[in-house]
């Protein structure tokens, strides 16, 4: 599915802009990486596109039509959304909060089947986080938590997943296994539209979109975008972008001025 943001201005406490008109499209197959520096106003957009929040001008189109007229429930079973810390988390078992992932699919009374329990176990293998599954969620770390959100939200079976640096908290290898099972889920059809900040991860995508004090600095193919000259002109830094030696992927290297 097509996520397309159109104008979207956002702003808070009545005058502050943050997003000043943002026009991007997240096309329905591949892996999108929102990048851009702290403060650019990646996890605003991100909220604006998975409809989390309302923009302030601005309209939202999921496959060319208003986000928001599909009711919050609806909403829930085609986009997941993994976001930073969430208190509500704490109290649960790894597999419960993955069990939430499945709540969009539940009848009213909100009765769990024996397939919401495959689905949800299923989810924490592939997120690396089965080990944990009876373990309290509050008592992992920083990083398992991680991995136990990705969990949850693909026990959603979404076809759209929204995520706000996933790889936080992740040591070298995690962060790598997790761009990986991005890469697998959006090969399998599932949009996928992460906000990161390694830019050598980034390179994993399909598509980039650079934003800079909220603005949409440029968006497209990731070689187009991640150039040596727009990584140094946006981060204020020296960049340098070539193949990998190890991998031969695209690999971005900065350093100050
Ligand atoms: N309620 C608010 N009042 C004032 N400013 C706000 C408010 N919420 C967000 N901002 C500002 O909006 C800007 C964009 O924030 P946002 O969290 O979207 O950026 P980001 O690109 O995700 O940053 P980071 O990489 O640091 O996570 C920041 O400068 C932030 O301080």
């Amino acid at each position: 599915m097509t996520l397309e943001a159109r104008g979207i201005v956002v702003d808070v406490d009545g005058s502050t802009r943050i997003l000043h008109g943002i026009d991007v499209v997240v096309p329905g197959t591949g892996l999108t990486a929102l990048v851009g520096p702290n403060g650019s106003g990646k996890s605003t957009l991100l909220r604006q596109l998975s409809g989390v929040e309302r923009p302030t001008h601005g309209t939202v189109l999921l496959d060319g039509a208003d986000l928001h007229a599909l009711g919050r429930r609806e909403r829930a079973r085609r986009i997941a959304v993994v976001e930073q810390e969430a208190a509500s988390e704490l109290a649960l078992t790894c597999l419960e909060v993955a069990m939430l992932g499945r709540m969009p699919h539940q009848g009213l009374l909100g009765a769990t089947s024996r397939e919401d329990r495959v689905v949800a176990t299923e989810a924490l293998r592939r997120a690396g986080a089965d080990a944990w599954a009876e373990r309290s969620f509050a008592s992992l770390s920083g990083g398992e938590r991680q991995r136990v959100r990705l969990a949850a939200a693909l026990a959603q079976q979404p076809r759209i997943l929204v995520l706000d640096e996933p790889t936080n908290h992740l040591d070298v290898r995690a962060s790598l296994e997790t761009i990986a099972l991005l890469r697998t889920l959006a090969d399998d059809g599932v949009t996928v539209v992460a906000a990161l900040h390694d830019l050598t991860l980034a390179g994993w995508a399909d598509h980039v979109a650079l934003l800079a004090d909220g603005r949409l600095a440029a968006s497209g193919p990731v070689a187009e975008v991640l150039t040596a000259e727009r990584i140094a002109s946006v981060y204020d830094v020296r960049a340098h972008v070539g193949p990998d030696p190890l991998t031969g992927r695209l690999a971005v290297t900065v350093a100050l001025p």
